[in-house]
């Protein structure tokens, strides 16, 4: 990480949030399960889940509808919408993990007094909760989620926030993801980024899209 900053420590580091630090599929799995179990549709592996998490809730929606609903996807979108956020306000949290070396990493870059943010599609009434059971809420100042402003990732609005609300250049800070949304925000914001291997990226290596570092744990940015 050092290397992308003159030897020295990024100004702040900005967090995605589902497939970076947290594996989350399995709760958005049960939830889309549940909401298509309502709605009488076929049910997703969690392999497609797992390829449609990325763009938001409405989008992992749209998309479970369209590989299960056929001609009535558009139909039944508002009724699915419904459901399934009250279906993940039950399930979120129950299964998810930290990846290894998330909490490690935070608490040393706490340590040296980095600031460090969080920028995720997942709408913002999901995200406290999640962090606040996974422990890690306090290490992120602002929090920003996928419905916070009028534009998403992959639109860079988010992270030139985050960068102006901590007073500092876009280009020292760290933008540290899992997708190509994550990627593209950042490059259009003009800072660095790095991703992770493990995470989301609807079914394509990361990897493909050239990030400015490539990692297959958090811990190898320090
Ligand atoms: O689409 C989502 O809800 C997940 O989004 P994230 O990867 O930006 O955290
Ligand atoms: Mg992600």
């Amino acid at each position: 990480m050092r290397s992308l900053f003159g030897g020295q420590l990024p100004a702040a580091v900005i967090y995605d949030l589902d497939g970076t630090l947290v594996d989350s599929v399995p709760d958005l799995h049960s939830a889309v399960e549940r909401f298509q179990q309502q709605l009488g549709l076929p049910t997703a592996s969690e392999c497609e889940v797992r390829d449609w998490v990325g763009n938001g809730a409405a989008r992992l929606v749209e998309r479970a509808l369209a590989a299960s609903a056929g001609e009535r996807a558009e139909a039944l979108f508002p009724a699915a919408m419904e459901a399934f956020m009250v279906a993940y306000a039950d399930t979120n949290g129950r299964r998810a993990r930290l990846y290894e070396g998330v909490r490690p990493v935070l608490e040393a870059l706490a340590a040296e007094g980095v600031p460090q943010a969080l920028v995720t599609n997942k709408p913002l009434a999901f995200t406290h909760p999640l962090l606040e059971k996974l422990g890690i809420a306090s290490y992120f100042s602002p929090v920003l989620g996928g419905d916070s402003l009028p534009a998403k990732k992959p639109d860079p609005a988010p992270l030139r926030a985050v960068a102006e609300t901590l007073g500092v250049a876009p280009e020292r800070c760290l933008m540290v993801g899992d997708s190509r949304n994550d990627l593209l925000a950042a490059r259009a914001a003009g800072m660095p980024v790095a991703c992770v291997s493990y995470g989301y990226n609807h079914g394509e290596p990361i990897a493909v899209s050239c990030p400015d570092l490539l990692v297959d744990s958090l811990l190898k940015l320090l």
